[in-house]
């Protein structure tokens, strides 16, 4: 079987080489294409069975159509968040969707306890500073994490692992979600969306955008929350409404952003544009504030994540193509 890998750059080439080779060698070719999967890319699939997409990968309806007129039967997120995905369209055209959920969770939730450090601590500026000879502490004053309240909105597999994280820290972790997990009992507080927002020193994104979180931090949800406090985001870009954001920075009612995601992180991430003219004026804005830190899109980007989402994408192609049961289907409803 010919499988199209788009949105490929060399280390997902590499890692994605090294599954097939333990896992599908001679049964599976893989095309790589750095270009992402768009409806004017989707002709790049011809003569593959399968298509292995990322996160900023679009798979609407007309693409997913598309695909399957080309005679793509399958589709292989390697990522765990699929809100990119038509899933009535997907169902509707029986393809096999399935994704990596939960292949290294602890991974995301350490890059969301480096942007809290790098944030709170200023190492970031003070890495610079030394380097020319400055050795003034001015303007690199922190909090002490030990006794502060940090709020966990989802607590899935991701935010029960910065749970941890941050309790270890001696912080007081707050948890606001739906359908908690259970083995955060005795760790954490539950409280609703709005308790945790009145009463965090940080506040950290961890749960999935639906059309019922998009925009969940918005002006009325900034007011809510404590003067002064850190909001971070590793999730996905559109939890956040980022113009409200940049207002609540501007009046300070905002202490501190760091985000790993940006709701138009398509056109940017991923790619090198230090030689271009950046045409996204409130991204360019987001830079100018010096309590902005913004990674772009990194947080699953370990080699035991890499390897975790290689080796579960290949075994969700064999459940395909052997018509196995597959626990990672993605919940397309008919
Ligand atoms: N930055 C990265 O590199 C990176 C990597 C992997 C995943 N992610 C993002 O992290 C998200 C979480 O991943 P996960 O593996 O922990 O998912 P998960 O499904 O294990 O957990 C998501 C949790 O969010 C909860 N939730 C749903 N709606 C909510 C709401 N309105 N308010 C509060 N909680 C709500 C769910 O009940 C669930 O417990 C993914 O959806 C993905 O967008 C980012």
């Amino acid at each position: 079987m010919k499988i199209a890998v788009y949105s490929a750059q060399p280390y997902d080439r590499r890692f994605l080489d090294e599954a097939r080779q333990q896992h599908a060698a001679g049964v599976v070719d893989a095309v790589y294409l750095s270009d992402p999967l768009t409806l004017d890319t989707v002709p790049l699939a011809q003569g593959c069975a399968a298509v292995c997409v990322f996160v900023n990968d679009q798979l609407d309806a007309a693409v997913l159509q598309a695909l399957h007129a080309l005679g793509v039967r399958a589709v292989l997120l390697r990522c765990a968040g699929f809100n990119n995905v038509d899933l009535n369209a997907a169902a509707r055209l029986g393809l096999f969707m399935a994704r990596v959920p939960g292949y290294a969770p602890e991974a995301v939730a350490e890059h969301a306890l480096a942007l809290v450090m790098t944030l709170n601590r200023h190492t970031h500026r003070a890495y610079a500073r030394v380097r020319e000879g400055n050795f003034a502490l001015d303007g690199l004053l922190g909090m002490t994490l030990h006794g502060k309240t940090v709020g966990i909105v989802g607590a899935g597999q991701i935010g029960t692992a910065a749970a941890r994280i941050f309790k270890g820290l001696g912080c007081t972790v707050l948890v606001s979600d739906p359908a908690p997990a259970p083995q955060l009992d005795g760790v954490v507080t539950r409280v609703s969306l709005d308790q945790l927002l009145a009463a965090s020193d940080i506040v950290s994104l961890h749960c999935p955008l639906l059309e019922a979180t998009r925009h969940m931090i918005n002006a009325a949800s900034l007011a809510r929350m404590k003067p002064g406090a850190m909001l971070v985001n590793t999730s996905r870009g559109a939890l956040i409404d980022t113009a409200a954001v940049i207002e609540a920075l501007k009046s300070r009612q905002l202490g501190a952003l760091a985000i790993d995601v940006y709701e138009q992180e398509a056109s940017l991430f991923f790619h090198d544009h230090s030689s271009d003219i950046i045409a996204d004026d409130v991204f360019q804005r987001l830079m100018t504030f010096p309590n902005v830190l913004v990674t772009g899109h990194q947080g699953f980007f370990t080699v035991e994540a890499m390897r975790e989402i290689a080796a579960v994408t290949f075994a969700n192609l064999a459940c395909h193509m052997n018509g196995a049961p597959c626990a990672n289907l993605l919940p397309v409803s008919s």
